[in-house]
C-alpha cells in the first residue's frame, strides 16, 4: 500500500495533477482548499461584512467554487454575506437544465439565488439570437450579454462584488490566445485577480491558481451536484486550440499552467502604448471603451435586422455604428444606473430544508489511483 507523501499514515488514492504527490483524499482537500484561502488572503479580495455573488452556472468550476467559498467563509471567519446569482442565456436543452442545478445547489448549499435573464434584459434569448445570426459569432453576444447580465444582477442583489470560478487553465489559455492574437490591452489585464470598471462592481477569480483537473477531482471526492454538458452552441474554435495546446504542455509539465499565468503578470506594458480610455456608454450607462457599449450596438444590430453590426473589426464597426446613428433609435437597453437594488424581492429564491435535495451520484475524474468503489466506475 503507498502511503500519502503528506501525512505517511492514510493510503494514497490520488495523484495530484498539480504537483504529481501521490495523496491521501483528507490531504488533497486540505491542500485544495487552502491553497485558495491563500489565494484570497494574499490579494486581500474580501472585506468583512462585503456581500458577494457568486456567479454560478451549474458547471464543475461555479459548482466547486459555492462549496468551497461558503466553507471558507464558515472555517475562517471572513464575514461575508454570500448569494448565488445566475444568467439564464436562454438555451433550451442546456442552460434551462443547468439551472435545475442551481436550484438544486441553491438548497444544498443554504444560499439565496437570483436568476436574470436575456429575455427579460435584453428582449432575445440566445436561441433567438441563433435563430438570427447561426452558430458562427453567437458566442461574441453571449459573452458581451452574460458580462453586463452579471453586472445588473448583482445591482439587483445589492452586491459590489461576484466571484468567478474562472480557474488556473482558463486564464492561461487566455493569456495563450490573447498573444497568439497580439491583443496586448487584454494581455494587460486577463492575469489580474480582480477587476473592476465603472459599475464599481468588482469581479474576482479565487481559482486563478487552481488547477481544473483538480476541481474535477475535488468535485468528485466531495459527490458534489453539478451539470457536465457543453453549451451546444459553443464551437469558439480558437479557444479550443490554445485548450489542446495548452492541456499537450500540462501532459509533458504539469507547472505549464501556473508557468504561463506568471508569465502573463510579469508582461510590462509600455507607457508609450496607447491603450484605451473608460467611459460610460451613451444609451445605457454600462462602462465602455467607446461612445456606445458593445452590449448596446450588438443589441441595436438585433432589433435592426443587422446582425453583424458590432461583429467584426473594431475601425469596421465603428463606420457601421457611425451610419446607424443617423437614424434614431428605440431605447432598447433600460439604463445601467437605473436598475433598482431588490435584494428582499420574492424572485430570489430563499434556502429551505437542504435533506430533502437529491444528490446524483458522481462520476470519476482521471488521475484517481483506486477508486474508492467500483460501483462509482459506471461512468
Ligand atoms: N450563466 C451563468 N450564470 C452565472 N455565472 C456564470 C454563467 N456562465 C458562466 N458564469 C461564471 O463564469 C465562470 C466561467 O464561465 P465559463 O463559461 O468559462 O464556464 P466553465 O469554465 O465551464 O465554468 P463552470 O464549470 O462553472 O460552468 C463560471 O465558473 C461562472 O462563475
Amino acid at each position: 500500500m503507498k502511503l500519502c507523501i503528506l501525512c505517511a499514515k492514510q493510503r494514497a488514492v490520488l495523484k495530484r495533477p498539480k504537483t504529481g504527490q501521490q495523496i491521501c483524499q483528507a490531504c488533497f482537500y486540505h491542500v485544495f482548499e487552502t491553497e485558495i484561502h491563500h489565494t484570497i488572503v494574499d490579494a486581500k479580495l474580501f472585506r468583512r461584512g462585503e456581500r458577494v455573488a457568486i456567479g454560478a452556472s451549474g458547471g464543475k468550476d461555479s459548482t466547486v467554487l459555492a462549496h468551497v467559498m461558503k466553507q471558507l467563509n464558515e472555517q475562517y471567519d471572513y464575514g461575508l454575506d454570500l448569494f448565488l446569482l445566475s444568467v439564464d442565456e436562454g438555451i433550451t436543452g442546456y442552460r434551462d437544465d443547468s439551472l435545475e442545478t442551481v436550484k438544486r445547489n441553491q438548497q444544498q448549499y443554504e444560499l439565496p439565488l437570483k436568476i436574470v435573464s436575456y429575455g427579460d434584459l435584453y428582449g432575445w434569448t440566445m436561441d433567438d439570437i441563433v435563430r438570427e445570426v447561426g452558430l458562427k459569432n453567437n458566442c461574441t453576444y453571449c459573452g458581451v450579454f452574460r458580462r453586463q447580465a452579471l453586472d445588473r444582477g448583482a445591482v439587483m442583489l445589492g452586491v459590489d462584488h461576484i466571484v468567478t470560478g474562472h480557474n488556473a487553465d482558463d486564464i492561461a489559455e487566455t493569456v495563450l490566445m490573447n498573444i497568439f492574437r497580439g491583443d496586448i490591452a487584454r494581455l494587460g489585464r486577463c492575469t489580474e485577480i480582480v477587476t473592476q470598471g465603472e459599475s464599481s462592481i468588482r469581479r474576482s477569480k479565487p481559482f486563478k491558481y487552481t488547477y481544473e483537473k483538480e476541481i474535477v477531482m475535488y468535485a468528485y471526492f466531495k459527490k458534489l451536484d453539478y451539470f457536465s454538458t457543453e453549451c451546444i452552441y459553443s464551437p469558439n474554435a480558437y479557444r479550443g486550440y490554445a485548450r489542446t495546446f495548452l492541456k499537450d504542455l500540462e501532459s509533458v509539465r504539469p507547472s505549464a499552467i501556473v508557468d504561463i499565468i506568471h508569465s502573463g503578470e510579469a508582461f510590462e506594458i509600455k507607457s508609450t502604448v496607447k491603450m484605451p480610455s473608460q467611459k460610460t456608454c451613451e444609451r445605457c450607462g454600462y462602462m465602455s471603451s467607446n461612445d456606445t457599449c458593445k452590449a448596446c450596438v450588438l443589441l441595436e444590430g438585433l432589433n435592426r435586422g443587422l446582425p453583424q453590426l458590432g461583429i467584426g473589426k473594431e475601425s469596421r464597426v465603428r463606420k457601421q455604428i457611425a451610419e446607424s446613428e443617423q437614424k434614431e433609435l428605440p431605447t432598447v437597453v433600460q439604463h445601467f444606473s437605473q436598475i433598482q437594488r431588490d435584494a428582499d424581492a420574492p424572485d430570489i429564491i430563499q434556502p429551505r430544508d437542504p435533506s430533502t435535495v437529491y444528490t446524483p451520484p458522481p462520476r470519476m475524474p482521471t488521475g484517481v489511483l483506486d477508486p474508492p468503489t467500483k460501483k462509482t466506475l459506471d461512468w
